[in-house]
C-alpha cells in the first residue's frame, strides 16, 4: 500500500470514529432536551394548578415567582442543549476541515490537532478530537508553515513545530479529498471557495482565513484596531470572524452577543450579512446604523433627513452648484473643526447664555444669582451641563422645602384678613401656594433647564456667533451661506442628515449618556463612511467600548477621504493601545474584474487580485436607452442560462433604477432594491450602486455609464464600487461616448 493509501485508510477510519462520537453525543443530547421538555411542561403545569393567577395576596405571588425562577433556570438550560444539538448537526456533516500535526518543545509526543467549527471533546478519556478554530492552538493553522511554530496559552507562549498540515473536503460525512500543504491555504481549497456562486446571504469563511486576516480577527491586545482594506479583501468577513472569536473567548469576561454592536451602513447589508454569526455557531449581535442611532439617541424627536435620502440628492441633484454648495457645508458640519467649534459653543454658552436668577422664598433669599452661576461654573467633577443644572435645582428644591409650612401659615393668616374667604382659608390658601409655586419653578426651571436642540441653533441664529467662536480656525469660504441654510432649515424643523451628528453631539455633552452601557465592543464597517462628528459621537456613546473599524478610503462616495481620516479616528478616541492594519488582497472578483476595476480608480494603489481567471469585462455601446435596455435583457437571460445565481443591474440613483425597472418587468422577472427592508434574493435585481456598498453579486451589468453621467470624483467612486461588486462577470453600458473614467479599450473587447 503506498502512502498515500495508508494515509487515506487512517484518515477514514478518525473520520468515522469522529462521526461515531458525534453521533452519540447527539442521540444522548437529543435524549436530554426530550426529558427537559418533558420537565418544563409538567412545572408549567405544577405552576399552573397550585398558584393562584390573580392575586392581590404578596404570599401567593412570591409562590409564583419562585416557580418563575425554576422554569427561567430549565429554559435557558434547554436553549443551551439546544444549541449544542444544532452544533452537532452541523458537525455531522463537516467534522472538521484542517489537521496540522506539533510537537511541543520538550515534549517528545507529536500530536494531531484537527481544526473544525467547534470542540469535540470525549470527557471520559479526555480526548480532544476536534478543536475549535478559535481555541488558541488552532492560531497556529492559520498562522504557521511546516517548521517552527508558537501560540499563545493561557500559561504563556507555547513554542514548537509542525511537521504536518493537512486540508479535508468533507461533505455530508464524507471524506471527498484530502492534500498535505506545506504553505499559505490560498492553494485548491481557496480557490474552490472562491470560484461558487455568490448567495443572497454572506457566508462564513471559516476554512480558508488568511494569515494576514487571521492576525485581525485574533487581536485582543488593542482597544482600537483600524483595519484600512482594498475592495473585497474580507474586511466585513473578518469583523464578524472577530466577533465569533471574541465571543468564545470572552467566556472568562462574560462577554456576550448583547455587548457587542455592529454600525452597519444599511439595513439591506445588515440582513445580507445577518447569516455568518449562526452559522459559526453564536447568537447574532445587534446592528445599527446611523440613522437609527440618531432616531434612538433624540429619542425621536426630530424627522432627521436619512443617510440614503442624502446620498440620492447628492448624487441626482442636476443643480451642479446646489451640490457643490451642500458637499461643502457637509464638509465643514463633518470636520474636526467643526467639533472644536461645538465644544466652544458649549464653553460659551455656559458662560453667557444660561440667565441665572435671585430665588425668593417665603420672603427670603433662598439663592442669589452670583452664587448660583460660580456654584455652576466651578464644577470640580466636569459632568455635563444638564446634570449639573439638575443638580443645583434639586439644591434649591431642598432648601425650599422645609420653608413651606412656614410660608403656607404667612398665606393663612393673610387669607384670613381677606374678605369672601373665611369658610375656605385652608383650600384657598393651598391654590394661591400652588400657584405661586408653579410660578417659582418656571421661574428656576428658566435657568436649570437646557435644550440642545436650541444651543445648535443659538450657533446659526445668533449674529456673528459662530465666526466670533471660530478665532484661529479655518472657516470655508461660503460660510455665509453655510449659515444661512443652516438656519432657515433648523427653524423650519428640517433636520438634514449632516446636522444629525453635531446635534447628537450637543445632546450627549450636554446631558451625559448611559444608554448603551452594557456595549464592550464595537464593529464600524464601512469607516470611510463616517466624519470625525461621527466617530466623536462614537466616542462619547460607547465610552468604555472597544473598537474594531474597518474602511476603504477608496469607497468613500460623498467626499474626499484620504488615509488621514485613520490618524483623525485614533485622535478621536485617544485609546491607550491602537494598531493600524492593511489588507491589500483582493478575493471577491476574478483577476480581470479585480485589475478593470483598478484602472477606474487611476492610482497606484497596491492591490493583489487572487488568481482566479475568468472572462475580461465587456465594455458595450448602445444608441439608445431602448437599446441598452434590450441588451441588459438577454444578458440577464444569457448569465441565468450560465448559472450565475445573483445578478444585478446597478444604476446610479433611485429614480434611475425604479425607470429601468418599470420599463424591464415586463420582460422578465427582476427585482428592485428600493427601500431598507429589502432583502437581496437569488436571481436578477435592480440596485442603485450606493446601495450596493459591502454587497456581492455573480454578476454585474452597470446602466449607462456615459461620460455626461460619470464625470465628477464622486461619480468615479461609485462606478469603482459599482464594478467591484462583481465575482464572475462585469458588463458596462454608455451610450455616445463612455465615461472617461473606465479603462481603455486595450483592456477590453468591444
Ligand atoms: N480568506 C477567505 N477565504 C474565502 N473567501 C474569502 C476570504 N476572504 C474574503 N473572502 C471572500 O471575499 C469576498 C469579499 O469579502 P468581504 O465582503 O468580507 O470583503 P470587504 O473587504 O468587506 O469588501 P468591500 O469593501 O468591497 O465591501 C466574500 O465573498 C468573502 O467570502
Amino acid at each position: 500500500m503506498d502512502s498515500y493509501q495508508q494515509n487515506l485508510q487512517e484518515e477514514q477510519q478518525y473520520l468515522s470514529r469522529t462521526l461515531d462520537f458525534i453521533g452519540h453525543e447527539l442521540d444522548r443530547e437529543i435524549r436530554t432536551l426530550q426529558n427537559r421538555k418533558d420537565d418544563l411542561l409538567s412545572l408549567r403545569k405544577e405552576m399552573w394548578e397550585n398558584t393562584v393567577h390573580f392575586s392581590t395576596d404578596f404570599e401567593r405571588l412570591t409562590e409564583i415567582s419562585q416557580y418563575l425562577a425554576v422554569l427561567n433556570g430549565q429554559t435557558t438550560s434547554y436553549g443551551t442543549i439546544y444549541k449544542q444539538i444544532e452544533k452537532y448537526k452541523k458537525m455531522l456533516d463537516t467534522p472538521y476541515f484542517g489537521r496540522f500535526d506539533f510537537i511541543e518543545k520538550g515534549e517528545a509526543g507529536r500530536e494531531k490537532i484537527y481544526v473544525g467549527l467547534h470542540n469535540v471533546v470525549d470527557e471520559e478519556s479526555y480526548d480532544i478530537l476536534v478543536y475549535d478554530w478559535r481555541a488558541p492552538i488552532s492560531s497556529i493553522f492559520y498562522q504557521f508553515e511546516l517548521g517552527e511554530a508558537a501560540y499563545q496559552a493561557p500559561k504563556g507562549t507555547i513554542e514548537g513545530n509542525v511537521l504536518l498540515k493537512r486540508q479535508y473536503k468533507i461533505h455530508h460525512g464524507k471524506l471527498d479529498y484530502f492534500f498535505d500543504c506545506s504553505l499559505k491555504i490560498d492553494d485548491e481549497i481557496l480557490q474552490e471557495v472562491l470560484c461558487r456562486h455568490s448567495s443572497s446571504k454572506m457566508r462564513n469563511i471559516v476554512e480558508t482565513i488568511q494569515k494576514e486576516q487571521n492576525t485581525i480577527i485574533r487581536d485582543t491586545n488593542n482597544e482600537l484596531l483600524i483595519v484600512q482594506g482594498v475592495a473585497g479583501s474580507g474586511k466585513t468577513s473578518i469583523a464578524l470572524h472577530r466577533i465569533a472569536f471574541l465571543l468564545y473567548h470572552g467566556i472568562r469576561e462574560k462577554l456576550s452577543s448583547n455587548n457587542i454592536l455592529i454600525i452597519s451602513p444599511n439595513e439591506v447589508f445588515s440582513k445580507y450579512i445577518s447569516g455568518v454569526l449562526p452559522e459559526l455557531g453564536e447568537e447574532n449581535v445587534e446592528q445599527l446604523t446611523f440613522d437609527v442611532l440618531g432616531t434612538k439617541v433624540s429619542n425621536g424627536r426630530f424627522n432627521i433627513e436619512k443617510r440614503m435620502e442624502q446620498l440620492e440628492w447628492l448624487i441626482g441633484c442636476p443643480a451642479v452648484d446646489l451640490v457643490e454648495q451642500r458637499k461643502k457645508s457637509i464638509a465643514f458640519k463633518e470636520s474636526n473643526i467643526f467639533v472644536e467649534l461645538l465644544n466652544r459653543l458649549l464653553l460659551y454658552y455656559e458662560r453667557n447664555h444660561i440667565v441665572f436668577e435671585d430665588v425668593y422664598y417665603a420672603g427670603k433669599v433662598i439663592e442669589t444669582k452670583n452664587l448660583l452661576r460660580n456654584q455652576f461654573l466651578h464644577d470640580k467633577i466636569g459632568r455635563p451641563i444638564a446634570k449639573r443644572l439638575k443638580r443645583m435645582e434639586g439644591m434649591i428644591l431642598d432648601r425650599i422645602h422645609p420653608l413651606r409650612k412656614e410660608r403656607m401659615f404667612k398665606i393663612e393668616k393673610l387669607v384670613q384678613k381677606m374678605d369672601g374667604h373665611e369658610f375656605e382659608i385652608k383650600s384657598f390658601s393651598r391654590l394661591l401656594s400652588m400657584k405661586k409655586s408653579s410660578g417659582l419653578m418656571k421661574k428656576i426651571r428658566s435657568f436649570t433647564q437646557v435644550d440642545y436642540f436650541q444651543v445648535y441653533r443659538t450657533l446659526f441664529d445668533q449674529e456673528g456667533l459662530l465666526k466670533k467662536l471660530a478665532q484661529g480656525l479655518e472657516l470655508p469660504v461660503d460660510i455665509e451661506s453655510i449659515i444661512q441654510s443652516t438656519r432657515e432649515n433648523l427653524e423650519r424643523g428640517h433636520i438634514q442628515y449632516e446636522d444629525c451628528a453635531p446635534l447628537l453631539f450637543l445632546k450627549l455633552k450636554i446631558e451625559g449618556n448611559d444608554m448603551f452601557s452594557e456595549i464592550k465592543q464595537v464593529v464600524v464597517d464601512e469607516a470611510q463612511d463616517y466624519a470625525p462628528i461621527q466617530y466623536a459621537v462614537f466616542d462619547l456613546l460607547f465610552k468604555d467600548a472597544r473598537f474594531t473599524i474597518l474602511g476603504d478610503i477608496h469607497q468613500s462616495i460623498h467626499k474626499e477621504v484620504d488615509i488621514s481620516l485613520y490618524d483623525n479616528i485614533n485622535q478621536i478616541f485617544h485609546k491607550r493601545k491602537a494598531i493600524h492594519l492593511f489588507l491589500n488582497k483582493s478575493y471577491r472578483s476574478s483577476y480581470e474584474i479585480s485589475g478593470f476595476s483598478q484602472k477606474i480608480l487611476n492610482l497606484q494603489q497596491e492591490c493583489i487580485s487572487f488568481e482566479r481567471h475568468e472572462g475580461k469585462p465587456l465594455v458595450l455601446k448602445k444608441d439608445s436607452l431602448e437599446n441598452m435596455d434590450d441588451a441588459v435583457v438577454e444578458d440577464i437571460h444569457r448569465f441565468m442560462k450560465e448559472g450565475q445565481r445573483t445578478i444585478a443591474v446597478i444604476c446610479k440613483t433611485m429614480e434611475e433604477s425604479r425607470q429601468l425597472h418599470s420599463r424591464l418587468k415586463t420582460f422578465l422577472d427582476i427585482s428592485i432594491i428600493a427601500s431598507k427592508d429589502e432583502e437581496i434574493e437569488s436571481g436578477a435585481m435592480i440596485i442603485p450602486g450606493y446601495m450596493a456598498k459591502g454587497l456581492e453579486f455573480d454578476a454585474v451589468i452597470v446602466y449607462d455609464v456615459s461620460d455626461c453621467r460619470y464625470a465628477t470624483e464622486l461619480d468615479r467612486k461609485l462606478l469603482y464600487i459599482a464594478c467591484t461588486r462583481a465575482l464572475h462577470r462585469l458588463v458596462i453600458y454608455y451610450k455616445d461616448t463612455k465615461s472617461s473614467f473606465l479603462p481603455d479599450s486595450s483592456y477590453f473587447l468591444l
